[in-house]
C-alpha cells in the first residue's frame, strides 16, 4: 500500500477517480455523469482547464500553439536513434483537459483495425461492429449525405467540411483525378470499409460556429451544473493507492507556483480509471509498482505486480510535410501560421462576426488513404515484401492503407532560412509503422524523465514505404495550378547532377508530364531524408496494450489491470494494434467503450451501446 504523507483529502471518497482528464477520459466520465448524476466523479488532469480559450476553439492558431510550446503540452524527448543519425525525437501530447484534438483533423481507421483488437487480440466486443455504432453515437455529422450507416447524426461532436474549399485544395484534388486515374475520387473516405480513394476530409469544427468540437466543452463543460462531477486542473497523479491487489484511489499533488504541494490522497470506493495518455498511463501505473520487474527495480520502485508490457508497444505514425513554393494566388494559412497578432487580426474579426474565413480553416482538406499497385509495389521490393505478406495482403486487410496523404495549405516547417511567402506541403505519413518504442519510468520520482525509444524508422519497411510515399507526394504537389517551384531546403539532398534535383522557381509540370526517374543514389538520398526529417503524427498509442497477460499484455477485454481489482485504464495506450488514421477518433471509440464498460460492470443504467 502507498500512503501520503498528508492524506488532507482523505475524508473524501469518490465512487469513480480518473487519473488524467484528456480526450477518452473526458467522453468516459462525461457519458457516466450524464447517465447518473448522483455519481461522485473526480478527474484529476494535470494541465489546465481549456473551457473557451480562444487560442484553441479559433481553428487556425493550432501551428501557432504547438510552435510556442505552451504549458498545454507536454514534450517527451525520445533517445537518440541510429535510424534517425543520432536525431531525439520529440513528442508532443496534450496538457489540458482535452487540448489534444490540436488540428482537428477527422479520419477514421479501416473497420479492420478494430477487428483486429477483437479477434487477433482476443478482446471480445471490441470488433468493429461494436466499435462503430458508439462512434456513430459520438457524432454530428455536418459534411453531407453519405452512407446512413457511417455517420452520426446527433451526437455531442461536430463534425463539418471547411465552409469554402481551400483552392490548393480543389487543384490536388483535380490533379489526382487527371494524374492518378486509377484512383477515384469519393465522397468519403471514413467509411471505414476501403480506402485507395481521394477525397475531402472534414474536421472536427462546428460548421454553425467555426469553433473547434472537442470531448472536454461537449461531454464535461455542458455538464457544470453537476456538482459530483469534479475536474481539478493543474494537479498530477503521483500513484495509484493500493491496499493488496485493490485500487483504492490515487496519490495526486498541486502543480501550482511550478512545484508540487505535498502529496494528498483522494479515495475511490468503487473504481480508480487511470486515463493520463500513452504517456501518462504506463507511469501511473509503473509508479504504483505495476510494470516489468526489471524496470520498477532500476527505478528503485518495489513491485506489486510484474506486467511487463507496461510502457512497450509504443506506436505512432511518423510524418514528413514536404513543402513547395506556392504562387501568389493560392489560399494558403502562411500568414496566420507565421504571422504577428497584427497580420492575424482582419481573420480573427472575420472569425469573431461569423466564424467563417480562414481563421476557421485547419488547411488540411483532402487526402487519400494509399495502397501501393502492382507497378508500385514492384518499386519498394524486396525492402516491402515480408511487410506486404505478412500485414497488408491478409484477405482481410484489404482496407487497410500502406500510407496517408494529403496537402496542407501552408509551409510547416520550422526552418528560419525560409523565407516569409506562400506556401503549400504534402503531407504523408504511414499508417502502420513496422517499427515500435517504448516508454518507461526511471524514477519513483514523477519529476524525473522518463526513458522513451520513439522507435521510428527502425524497422526498413518503414523506411521504403516513405520514399514511395514520397516520389508519390512530389509528383502530385508539382503539377498543382499553384505550384511555383519546390522549396528546396525542404527536399533531399540529390546531387547536383541527379535528374530528380528539386527545382526553385518553377511552372506546374503537366499532366502528362513523364515521372521523375531516381537513381539507387536518389534513393539513399531520400532516405537520408527522411532519416533526418520524419517526426510524430501526435498519435501516440499502445503501451498498456490490451492482450492477454502473457502475451505483455496490460488490461483485459473489461480494462482491467491484470493482477489488480478496481483499476481500469481507458485511453489510447490501450489499443494493442495500430488504427490507420489521425488518433482522435479512438481516443472517442476507446472513451465510448470504456463507458459502456463500466457502466455494465457497476450496474449504472443508461449508458447505451449506440
Ligand atoms: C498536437 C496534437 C495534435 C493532434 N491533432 C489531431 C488531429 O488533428 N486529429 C486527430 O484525430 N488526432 C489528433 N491528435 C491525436 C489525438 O488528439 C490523441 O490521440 C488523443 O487525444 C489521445 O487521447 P487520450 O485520452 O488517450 O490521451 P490525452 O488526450 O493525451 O489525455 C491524457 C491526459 O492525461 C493527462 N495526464 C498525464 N499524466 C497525468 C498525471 N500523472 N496526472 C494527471 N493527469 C495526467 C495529460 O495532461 C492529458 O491531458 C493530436 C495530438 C496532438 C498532441
Amino acid at each position: 500500500m502507498h500512503t501520503a504523507q498528508q492524506p488532507t483529502e482523505s475524508e473524501v471518497v469518490y465512487d469513480i477517480i480518473f487519473a488524467g482528464g484528456g480526450a477518452s477520459a473526458c467522453i468516459t466520465a462525461g457519458r457516466l455523469a450524464e447517465a447518473d448524476p448522483s455519481l461522485k466523479i473526480l478527474i484529476v488532469e494535470s494541465g489546465p482547464h481549456t473551457k473557451g480559450l480562444e487560442d484553441y476553439v479559433q481553428p487556425a492558431r493550432y501551428f501557432g500553439n504547438l510552435a510556442l510550446v505552451k504549458e498545454t503540452f507536454n514534450i517527451h524527448i525520445s533517445r537518440p536513434s541510429p535510424s534517425l543519425l543520432g536525431r531525439t525525437p520529440i513528442v508532443p501530447t496534450g496538457h489540458a483537459t482535452d487540448i489534444d484534438i490540436l488540428v482537428m483533423v477527422y479520419t477514421r481507421g479501416a473497420a479492420s483495425d478494430y477487428d483486429d483488437w477483437e479477434i487477433e487480440y482476443g478482446n471480445k466486443g471490441w470488433g468493429s461492429k461494436h466499435l462503430i455504432p458508439l462512434l456513430r453515437k459520438a457524432e454530428t455529422y455536418q459534411s453531407g449525405t453519405t452512407g446512413p450507416t457511417a455517420h452520426g447524426h446527433s451526437g455531442p461532436l461536430k463534425i463539418s467540411f471547411a465552409p469554402d474549399l481551400i483552392n490548393v485544395t480543389e487543384s490536388f484534388l483535380e490533379v489526382a483525378a487527371a494524374f492518378d486515374k486509377e484512383r477515384s475520387i469519393v465522397d468519403d473516405i471514413n467509411a471505414f470499409s476501403e480506402c485507395d480513394k481521394y477525397g475531402r476530409l472534414p474536421r472536427y469544427v462546428d460548421d454553425k460556429t467555426g469553433r473547434r468540437s472537442d470531448a472536454a466543452h461537449h461531454y464535461i463543460y455542458n455538464q457544470e451544473n453537476n456538482k459530483n462531477l469534479k475536474v481539478l486542473d493543474r494537479h498530477r497523479v503521483i500513484r495509484v493507492v493500493l491496499e493488496g491487489d485493490q485500487a483504492v484511489g490515487i496519490e495526486y499533488a498541486s502543480e501550482q507556483n511550478g512545484g508540487f504541494t505535498p502529496l494528498l490522497i483522494a479515495r475511490a470506493s468503487r473504481l480508480v480509471v487511470v486515463a493520463g495518455g500513452t504517456f501518462g498511463s504506463p507511469a501511473i501505473l509503473e509508479r504504483s509498482g505495476i510494470g516489468g520487474k526489471h524496470v520498477l527495480e532500476k527505478a528503485g520502485i518495489p513491485p506489486v505486480v510484474d506486467l511487463p508490457g507496461v510502457g512497450e508497444n509504443y506506436m505512432d505514425h511518423n510524418v514528413v510535410f514536404l513543402p513547395f513554393v506556392a504562387t501568389e494566388d493560392a489560399d494558403t494559412l502562411d500568414q496566420l501560421f507565421r504571422g504577428s497578432e497584427e497580420e492575424i487580426k482582419p481573420y480573427e474579426t472575420q472569425w469573431l462576426k461569423d466564424g467563417t474565413g480562414l481563421m476557421s480553416h485547419n488547411g488540411l482538406d483532402s487526402a487519400i488513404k494509399m495502397r501501393p499497385n502492382e507497378e508500385e509495389l514492384a518499386e519498394i521490393f524486396p525492402e516491402f515484401d515480408y511487410r506486404w505478406q505478412t500485414y497488408f495482403a491478409k484477405a482481410d486487410h484489404h482496407d487497410k492503407p500502406v500510407a496517408i496523404l494529403g496537402p496542407l495549405a501552408a509551409y510547416c516547417g520550422v526552418n528560419p532560412d525560409v523565407p516569409r511567402g506562400k506556401y503549400f506541403s504534402i503531407a504523408y505519413f504511414l499508417a502502420y509503422p513496422a517499427s515500435a518504442g517504448n516508454i518507461h519510468v526511471t524514477s519513483a520520482d514523477p519529476n524525473t524523465p522518463s526513458d522513451f525509444h520513439a522507435g521510428f524508422l527502425d524497422d526498413p519497411a518503414d523506411l521504403v514505404s516513405l520514399r514511395w510515399s514520397y516520389k508519390k507526394a512530389r509528383e502530385l504537389g508539382r503539377r498543382l495550378k499553384y505550384y511555383a517551384g519546390d522549396l528546396v531546403v525542404g527536399h533531399p539532398a540529390f546531387k547536383e547532377t541527379s535528374s530528380a534535383q528539386p527545382i526553385q522557381p518553377a511552372s506546374p509540370a503537366a499532366i502528362s508530364a513523364p515521372k521523375i526517374v531516381y537513381s539507387k543514389e536518389d534513393d539513399d538520398a531520400i532516405d537520408e531524408y527522411h532519416r533526418r526529417n520524419v517526426e510524430t503524427t501526435w498519435h501516440s498509442i499502445g503501451t498498456c496494450a490490451m492482450k492477454p497477460r502473457e502475451q505483455r499484455g496490460v488490461v483485459d477485454e473489461r480494462l482491467n489491470v491484470h493482477g489488480i481489482q478496481g483499476l481500469k485504464v481507458a485511453d489510447c495506450s490501450i489499443a494493442p494494434g495500430n488504427v490507420g488514421a489521425n488518433m482522435y477518433s479512438t481516443a472517442i471509440a476507446i472513451g465510448e467503450k470504456a463507458a459502456v464498460i463500466i457502466a455494465q460492470d457497476l450496474g449504472i443504467q443508461g449508458v447505451t451501446e449506440q
